[in-house]
């Protein structure tokens, strides 16, 4: 049995209960989650790392620590509101200039990751605002196109996608770099990491390990963009079958016939490869055609007229390019002044109106969809002046 928090702020009396903030002195502030409530303050040493405590009530324990962030994540007296399995942490704002920053943790992947490991690591992220698409999963037989589509995606929204970069096993091919195309690494040194907990799936495909890690999928929700993954159909059913929710494509090809050729033409596999990738495309198809882990299935015989089909569905058909800005929004939290509350799925920042004129932000957690686990997945916000917009519905 462990000490009980002695901080027990609003946040621990129960569910319902506004954002807690401790007195500054402290440097600790606290919120509840169910049984569970969450400690945050500075790490011991000082550094500008973030500390957080998980302190089970009902077995009276602390049953978990987590040392987190960096710079300029570093605490300095926040304000942190739960809100159904989220915690949302708001930082002060250090300077005038500056913006507010938000981590948001997922405790459902705390849990996951908990089982995974033992103890130890919570995800928390720098806050993207303004909701981020839902990541697309693509999968095919090798030679289908995939990555030739998905190149043509990527060239014509850069700002909105980001490619998912997988690890492998297998060698690189001539034109392949590492950290651009995939991760190539070693058999044993994946297997660790697999073990550690790193990769959000893995599979054996053509007899080489491949895996998308939390990390690659991390790098692309934080930089705000929609995350794009390659992966086979293995892959994607544990993708499916995780918190993290996507679009699932399978391309197909127009014969068996074609897509051989394309596999000789585009001459990168030795012929042994060649017949080991043929072999298992057939059980591929059968498997993305009816296995229902597939929202949608495209059939790539016409380039053009298949990457028409993908925009379409991904809403990107008669595509206008937004004015710049537009879709990377910031909001600014004074240092002072401002106090939080949660109201259901909402998250209401009462500024000091005399400091601020749009004094009343509301972060909407019910926007939150997709996103790699346990990361920040977007929070809308908007501003409001009038207390009667801020009842809640
Ligand atoms: N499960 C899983 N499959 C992957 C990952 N990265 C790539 N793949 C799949 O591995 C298969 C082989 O990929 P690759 O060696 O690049 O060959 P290609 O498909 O012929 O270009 C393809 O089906 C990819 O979709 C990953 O991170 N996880
Ligand atoms: N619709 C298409 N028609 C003809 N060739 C294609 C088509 N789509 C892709 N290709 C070619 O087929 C080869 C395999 O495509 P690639 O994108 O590498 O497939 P994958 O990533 O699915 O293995 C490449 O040489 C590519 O240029």
């Amino acid at each position: 049995m462990g000490e009980a928090p002695k901080l027990i702020p609003h946040g621990q009396q129960n569910e319902t209960s506004n954002g807690s903030k401790l007195e500054d002195e402290t440097f600790e502030t606290a919120t509840t989650i169910g049984d569970k409530t969450y400690v945050i303050g500075r790490a011991d040493d000082e550094t500008s790392s973030i500390n957080v405590r998980i302190f089970d009530k009902r077995l009276g324990e602390w049953v978990n620590r987590a040392v987190l962030g960096t710079k300029p994540m570093s605490f300095e007296g926040h304000s942190a509101v739960s809100l159904k399995d989220r915690i949302v942490i708001l930082k002060k704002n250090p300077k005038p200039d500056d913006h507010t920053w938000f981590l948001e943790v997922d405790t459902q992947y705390v849990r996951q990751q908990q089982k995974v490991l033992g103890t130890e690591v919570v995800a928390w992220s720098k806050g993207v605002i303004g909701s981020v698409e839902k990541p697309v999963v693509i999968s095919g037989p090798s030679g289908v196109g995939k990555g030739t589509l998905i190149s043509m995606l990527m060239k014509e929204f850069p700002w909105m996608f980001g490619f998912s970069v997988s690890h492998t096993t297998r060698a690189p091919r001539a034109m392949e770099k590492d950290g651009i195309h995939y991760h190539f690494t070693e058999k044993s040194i994946m297997e660790e990491e697999i073990k550690d907990g790193k990769f959000l799936e893995f599979a054996s495909v053509h007899g080489n390990l491949y895996g998308t890690s939390v990390e690659a999928v991390e790098l692309v929700s934080d930089a705000g963009k929609r995350c794009i993954l390659d992966i086979d159909v293995q892959g994607a059913r544990s993708v499916r079958a995780s918190s993290l929710e996507a679009i699932f494509i399978f391309i197909c090809p127009p014969s068996m016939e074609e897509l051989e050729k394309r596999l000789r033409d585009r001459g990168t596999e030795t012929e042994e490869q060649i017949q080991k990738r043929l072999r298992n495309a057939q059980s591929e198809i059968e498997q993305g055609k009816s296995s229902g882990i597939f929202d949608f299935i495209l059939y790539n015989d016409k380039l053009e007229e298949c990457y028409e089909s993908l925009k379409k569905l991904l809403g990107l058909d008669g595509y206008v390019i937004p004015p710049s800005n537009s879709t990377e929004r910031e909001i600014s939290l004074p240092m002072d002044h401002h106090s939080v509350l949660k109201i259901e799925d909402k998250i209401l920042i009462n500024c000091n109106p005399l400091i601020e004129s749009n004094n009343k932000i509301m972060l909407d957690l019910s926007s939150l969809e997709g996103g790699a686990p346990g990361r920040t997945r977007g929070l809308d916000f908007r501003y409001s002046t009038e207390c009667i917009n801020l009842t809640f519905n």
